[in-house]
């Protein structure tokens, strides 16, 4: 699930301790901290040693990110360690974001820009729909740590091509090394909760470029975004107990809250594709645009948001949103768990062999 296909070596780690050193630009403190972690729990297993006190701030906080990576087993978090650094090379040598104001940074499938007080972060990969592998989850995160210290204003997620976003990538699940699918849920799960922390703690208004559909992880993260706008041929799926697994993103929090226990049910449990227009009418999309001016109306609407002065939008930001961080994080936790035990469940990998081998499709 969500992992790449081989197990990293010995000497994958080591080239990849190898390769941080070699960084020309300094990944940030979060980085470091998950570095560290990751290296602690890879070379030694979970945390064993006791908790510092609070005043021993750098203490403190390695050994936090540490015990946070509960009991991951030494080979996914040797796995994870080498993806970061991978991930952290390619932004490195300018393959990936972070984009500067007015330029444009590439990564293989998702785009960053930064113009007019905008930063738009693109899946780019219509092929699949814009399916999220791996890579794009680390590429997206890099590219949101690094829009929320720009100097743009808002920051925008949107697809290319004809979807907004066909969810995990399905194929990740062909990946699992045989006889060792525990390790990989595992490390996906890690891979998940920090995927979304980057939502819940990303500090300016985001908002969402809903371009075509969207499936699974990306509508679940629509409640973490700021305003979501919608062309009218967008649709909204969250197939969860169709392939086995259950919501992530918050959802199961957010959703309840936002339209309904019963109404997010019908989405959340029983699979209930919503058109736009009914996902506006429960409080999902702000606002539906027709497809043949969809871009022109959204993209005046955000330069003109983006005209605003931008600390005074980042601190309102922060003010709608900040009493609620505490307890998105442990639903994150939380479904996180859950979705770690759905991966090696059966009834998730007959959903998946079905869509591999062609007979399903949703
Ligand atoms: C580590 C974090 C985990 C987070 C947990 C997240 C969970 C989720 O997101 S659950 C949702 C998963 N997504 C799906 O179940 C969608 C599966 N895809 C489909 O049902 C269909 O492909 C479609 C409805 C999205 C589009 O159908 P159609 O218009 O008929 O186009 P194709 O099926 O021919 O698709 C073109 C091409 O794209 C590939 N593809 C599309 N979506 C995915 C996907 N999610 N994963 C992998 N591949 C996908 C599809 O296989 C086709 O590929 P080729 O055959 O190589 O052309």
């Amino acid at each position: 699930v969500g992992g790449p296909a081989m197990r990293a070596s010995q000497e994958d780690f080591a080239n990849a301790m190898s390769q941080v050193k070699l960084l020309k630009k300094d990944p940030g403190n979060e980085v470091k901290l998950k570095l560290y972690a990751l290296y602690k729990q890879a070379t030694e297993g979970p945390c064993n040693v006791p908790k510092p006190g609070v005043l021993d701030f750098v203490v403190k906080a390695k050994w936090d990110a540490w015990n946070a990576l509960g009991g991951l087993s030494k080979e996914a978090a040797r796995r994870s360690y080498v993806d970061l650094v991978s991930s952290l090379s390619a932004s490195s040598s300018g393959r990936a974001t972070p984009a500067a104001d007015g330029k444009r940074a590439d990564s293989d499938h998702v785009l960053v820009t930064s113009e007019d007080g905008i930063t738009a972060i693109t899946l780019n990969r219509p092929t699949k729909k814009n399916a999220l592998n791996t890579q794009m989850y680390h590429d997206i995160m890099l590219a949101l740590k690094a829009a929320g210290k720009d100097s743009s204003t808002i920051t925008v997620l949107t697809g290319s091509g004809d979807y907004y976003c066909s969810g995990n990538d399905l194929s990740n699940f062909k990946d699992v090394p045989s006889g060792r699918p525990e390790e990989s849920a595992q490390r996906s799960a890690v891979l998940l909760r920090d995927f979304v922390d980057c939502f819940i703690d990303f500090p300016k208004p985001l908002i969402a470029v809903v371009n075509g559909p969207a499936i699974g992880i990306s509508v679940t993260l629509l409640g973490l975004f700021d305003a979501v706008y919608a062309t009218d041929r967008a649709t909204f799926h969250t197939p969860f107990s169709h392939l086995g697994q259950s919501p992530e993103g918050c959802s199961s929090y957010v959703f309840p809250k936002m339209m309904g226990p019963s109404k997010a049910a019908e989405m959340l449990i029983f699979g209930k594709k919503l058109t736009a227009q009914e996902a506006f009418a429960q409080g999902l999309v702000t606002e539906v645009f027709p497809d043949s001016t969809f871009q022109k109306e959204v993209w005046a609407r955000l330069k003109a948001y983006a005209k605003l002065p931008p600390n005074s939008v980042r601190i309102s930001k922060q003010l709608l949103r900040s009493q609620e961080k505490e307890r998105l994080h442990a639903v994150n936790a939380e479904e996180s768990r859950a979705l770690q035990e759905r991966w090696v469940s059966a009834e998730c990998h007959d959903a998946i062999a079905a869509f591999l081998s062609r007979k399903a499709k949703l």
